[in-house]
């Protein structure tokens, strides 16, 4: 499984980035969402944005963020990529390529063959897709570590390039790129110790499970 890259979401200490950035991840997350047990200030987010080294791209969860949400924190700190993690429209993410010069991914949520058909509208907008599980009412939008059915994505192909989320874990993850055909994945709880805590043994192991 070379080649794969691995996004691994919401970091909370310069440690996890070290840890991330020597496990030999391609993106980090930096959450902000209130709801969230992975939510940085925008001190803290400056904070782990300023400690990645060349070569890992610093990216920026978001959910339905107004304007000035987002330019609060793309002025605080030097990022790669933004990515809309709720409902965000096309017309939506268009208007954030546009005032911030950054590449935007965008996630969607699958639970049926149902949820496939905006994949491809939103893959005209997008730079990205990150294609995860479609929470239940009540949950967060993402970072639940639940899976949704991989064969749904099989044969399919999309105008950009994408990312599978959604319950990853080392123990699960070649299944999930042998059936799907992913080069990238993205996870959260999966290398965890408790929600919002990084376990860094565990980012080890998730990399080489990628590895192969
Ligand atoms: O991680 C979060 O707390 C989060 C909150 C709100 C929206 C998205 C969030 N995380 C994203 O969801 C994927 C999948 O998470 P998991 O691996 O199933 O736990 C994660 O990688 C983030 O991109």
């Amino acid at each position: 499984m070379d080649l794969i890259r691995v996004k691994i979401c919401g970091l909370r200490t310069v440690g996890d980035v070290q840890a991330v950035a020597e496990a030999g991840a391609a993106y980090m997350g930096l959450v902000f969402f209130a709801k969230s047990p992975r939510n940085l200030t925008l001190e803290q987010g400056r904070e782990l944005a300023l400690a990645a080294p060349v070569g890992l791209a610093k990216v920026a969860l978001v959910v339905n963020p107004d304007d000035p949400t987002l330019d609060s924190i793309v002025e605080a700190m030097p990022l790669d990529m933004i990515q809309l993690h709720g409902a965000e429209t096309p017309e939506r993410v268009a208007q954030v390529r546009a005032r911030y010069g950054l590449p935007v991914m965008k996630a969607m949520g699958v639970a049926s063959e149902d949820d496939l058909a905006g994949l491809m509208e939103m893959s005209l907008a997008a730079d990205q897709l990150l294609i995860d599980a479609k929470p239940a009412k009540g949950e967060l939008p993402g970072g639940n570590g639940l899976t949704f059915d991989w064969r749904l994505l099989v044969g399919r192909k999309w105008l950009k390039p994408w990312m599978l989320a959604g319950g990853l874990h080392a123990g699960n993850v070649a299944d999930a790129v042998r059936l799907t055909g992913a080069r990238q994945v993205d996870l959260s709880s999966g290398v965890e110790s408790a929600p919002g805590v990084k376990d860094h043994a565990k980012i080890r192991e998730f990399m080489a499970a990628v590895r192969g």
